[in-house]
């Protein structure tokens, strides 16, 4: 990086932090991105008069509001909820909901953020969002999320729409709390519209739209692997998490040959070094979708395997690693540890899974090392085709949509070494992914004038 870049980037932070205290994650995302994008940002001096950066970084909108519900107990809870319009440039603003109790401005501004990009590299027309609750669903029955969602959409409805902006699911929201909204939206605003996406078969949702975003990860590795002649056959991978993106990561990671043996979630982690198979990830998807339970439980079922109470599993042999749980999840002494024990390809389910410390250890050492906002586009790539078929009023076959979303990941992936590969032949997938996602937003800003 130039001087001129480096004082670039050390002024853009400054300006960051000081309109955007106290939130870690977002200056994180937007540090990540800055470090990307200060070389070309210099080289290309409209980017710096037309201000593209500062307000890529500045929200279109954010709307906070109250969530009233009653639980079940007839007692008045109160939540609060978010959304996070980031951009809009080259599309309604689209991406998920979370709903965790640690949801804050700052985790949904990073996230809304890092959306702006990866919904750029999907090819598909989608500006950024992201929003949620500090509400979290565990331990609720259906009844009271159910009450809860009503709650949230009856004044998310407002703000959104097919043309304006199109929730889905994140952490905490699937299948069920979509149908829920989905169900107050329709009611309130008397329109059957394709206003969030992640929707149930019968109703307007895509086919593949619940496997996406762990088939696209894998498809993701299968490229990276094969920039090394390689393949995920005959590989042991470790994945993080237990929810919709690890499960089906671990399903299409099978099936392409390769052993998962660890799986998580926020209690701990289960060691399987037989592999979890289809029968076995069946056994999860029971514990997790249908009885809400803890990962725990599936030692009682496989005893030859081993749970790890409050640790992570990044201390396990492999080859592979997907992390497809949370923020942050990866730090420089796990990295350290993935390293030692001889891992050489990381790529992210989660959203921003790994620390900064973590990612130069990776990159500093060659290994294959993908950002979540290319290696997870998958998700919102498939959410972007359930607006089309929602438009055009008809459903592909999940063979049709798998193909679409299988040739999505590898340009992706293409454009990724496009604009991420250095002199020496190493690809930085970061740089990649931020360039390229950049370049399409930043014209789209510049062509549509100062707004
Ligand atoms: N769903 C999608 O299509 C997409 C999701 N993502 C990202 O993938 C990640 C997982 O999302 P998804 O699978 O949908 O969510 P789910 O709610 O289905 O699953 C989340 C999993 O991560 C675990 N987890 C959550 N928070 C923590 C934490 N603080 N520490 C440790 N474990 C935690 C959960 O454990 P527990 O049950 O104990 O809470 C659970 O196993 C997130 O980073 C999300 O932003 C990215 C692209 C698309
Ligand atoms: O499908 C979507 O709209 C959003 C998916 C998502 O939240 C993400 O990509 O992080």
């Amino acid at each position: 990086m130039t001087k001129q870049a480096e004082k670039f980037l050390d002024d853009f932070m400054v300006r960051i932090v000081a309109k955007n205290p106290g939130e870690a994650e977002f200056h994180q995302a937007v540090r990540e991105v800055a470090e990307s994008l200060a070389q070309t940002i210099v080289e290309n001096p409209i980017y710096e008069k037309m201000k593209i950066l500062d307000r890529i970084a500045e929200a279109e909108r954010i709307i906070i509001f109250r969530v009233p519900w009653l639980d079940d107990k007839g007692q008045v809870q109160i939540n609060r909820g978010f959304r996070v319009q980031m951009n809009s440039a080259i599309g309604p603003y689209k991406g998920g909901l979370r709903f965790h109790s640690s949801v804050n401005l700052s985790i949904l501004k990073f996230l809304a953020f890092e959306q702006t990009f990866k919904n750029s590299l999907t090819t598909l027309p989608m500006g950024g969002g992201k929003g949620g609750s500090d509400f979290d669903p565990k331990g609720k029955s259906d009844t009271e999320v159910m009450r809860f969602c009503q709650s949230f959409a009856t004044e998310l409805q407002r703000h959104i729409g097919a043309d304006t902006d199109v929730p889905a699911g994140d952490i905490g929201v699937g299948g069920r709390e979509i149908g829920f909204m989905y169900g107050q939206c329709k009611r309130l605003r008397n329109e059957f519209t394709g206003t969030l996406t992640g929707k149930g078969l019968d109703w307007g949702g895509s086919a593949i739209r619940p496997e996406a975003t762990g088939y696209g990860v894998s498809y993701f590795v299968e490229e990276m692997l094969a920039t090394r002649g390689d393949s995920p056959a005959g590989k042991i991978v470790t994945i993080s998490g237990s929810g919709n993106v690890a499960q089906y990561a671990c399903e299409k990671m099978t099936a392409l040959g390769a052993t998962v043996v660890t799986m998580s979630d926020s209690s701990g982690y289960i060691y399987d070094a037989d592999g979890i198979d289809a029968e076995k990830l069946a056994h999860i998807m029971e514990i997790k979708n249908i009885f809400r339970g803890r990962i725990a439980d599936y030692v009682k079922e496989y005893p030859s395997a081993q749970y790890f109470a409050a640790e992570r599993p990044w201390g396990v042999k492999c080859d592979i690693a997907i992390p497809c749980a949370t923020q942050n999840e990866i730090s420089e002494e796990d990295a350290a540890k993935l390293l030692a024990n001889g891992c050489f390809c990381i790529a992210e389910g989660a959203n921003m899974p790994s620390t900064p410390a973590a990612i130069a250890i990776f990159q500093s050492n060659k290994l294959l090392y993908a950002p979540g906002k290319a290696s997870n586009a998958g998700g919102v790539a498939t959410s972007g085709l359930e607006m089309s078929q929602n438009s055009m009023r008809i459903s592909w076959t999940p063979e049709e949509v798998d193909s679409k979303l299988k040739s999505i990941m590898r340009n992706i992936h293409s454009r990724c070494v496009e604009y991420g590969t250095g002199e020496d032949g190493y690809i930085n997938y970061v740089n990649g992914a931020n360039i390229a996602g950049f370049r399409k937003v930043a014209n789209a800003m510049i062509q549509q004038g100062v707004v």
